[in-house]
């Protein structure tokens, strides 16, 4: 049973403060329990300004390791690659931000290669962060035929290569994304998403379950831990 709390704003910079704050705050006891910090971050364009916030916020930066929950197959300083808006976000700042794509032909070894990049890295993260597309895909899962290899990755494996099918028509490139398991793995979860089309989406594919078409709806049915649920109109 998922156990997901809404949080409501008026307007997406009251949801950035707000983010920002709670984000702010977990890095903060990471650092506090661990001496790091390890976050998985989201692309797309909903965390842009909460992003601007958190970089801003005073923090021990230098401790802070960020990936990408899912990137496309595309060179780091192309503006497709979500490690390329963690890196203009956050890099500045201090923190360390790691790519988990690059250009590579071969979906399979795209995915194989993120993995290992994610393998030495002390996990669990401490937040995995996720959105949500129209179509319903999280991080990279996306309906189709690849959906269920990053669903049933086995618990040891973090990243897999996938091909969208059918591709986005906005970016019609292969990805990697980090496994279910992996995502379910953070110490806290929290969805960010914006617009009413995106909210209902979202309680129907929670209501699913297990059941459920898309692919935010499988991967929440397996949460073991609570998820903060933060949407602006
Ligand atoms: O393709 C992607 O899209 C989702 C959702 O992005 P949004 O712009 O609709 O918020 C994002 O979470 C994911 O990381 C990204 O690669």
């Amino acid at each position: 049973m998922i156990e997901a709390e809404w949080w409501e704003y008026d307007s997406v910079e009251e949801m950035a403060d707000a983010v920002a704050g709670d984000v702010g705050f977990i890095i903060e006891s990471a650092i506090d329990a661990r001496d790091a910090s390890l976050l998985a971050l989201p692309g797309g364009n909903t965390p842009g300004p909460i992003f601007k916030k958190l970089a801003a916020q005073k923090l021990a930066w230098k401790k802070v390791t960020i990936v990408p929950t899912d990137e496309r197959l595309v060179e780091v300083s192309d503006e497709r690659s979500n490690a390329r808006l963690l890196a203009q976000s956050f890099m500045r700042a201090g923190a360390r931000v790691i790519p988990i794509g690059g250009e590579n032909a071969d979906v399979a070894a795209a995915g194989n290669i993120a993995d290992a990049r994610l393998q030495d890295l002390p996990w669990p993260p401490d937040l995995v962060w996720l959105g949500m597309g129209a179509d319903g895909h999280t991080a990279s899962i996306f309906p189709g035929a690849d959906m269920q290899n990053a669903l049933d990755a086995p618990k040891a494996r973090r990243a897999v290569g996938v091909t969208p099918d059918p591709m986005p028509a906005d970016m019609p490139v292969p990805r990697v994304t980090l496994t279910r398991a992996s995502l379910l793995s953070a110490r806290t979860l929290i969805i960010t998403i914006t617009g009413a089309d995106k909210r209902a989406l979202l309680e129907q594919a929670i209501a699913d379950g297990q059941s459920s078409k898309l692919p935010i709806g499988r991967v929440l049915a397996e949460a073991e831990q609570p998820i903060d649920i933060h949407w602006a109109p």
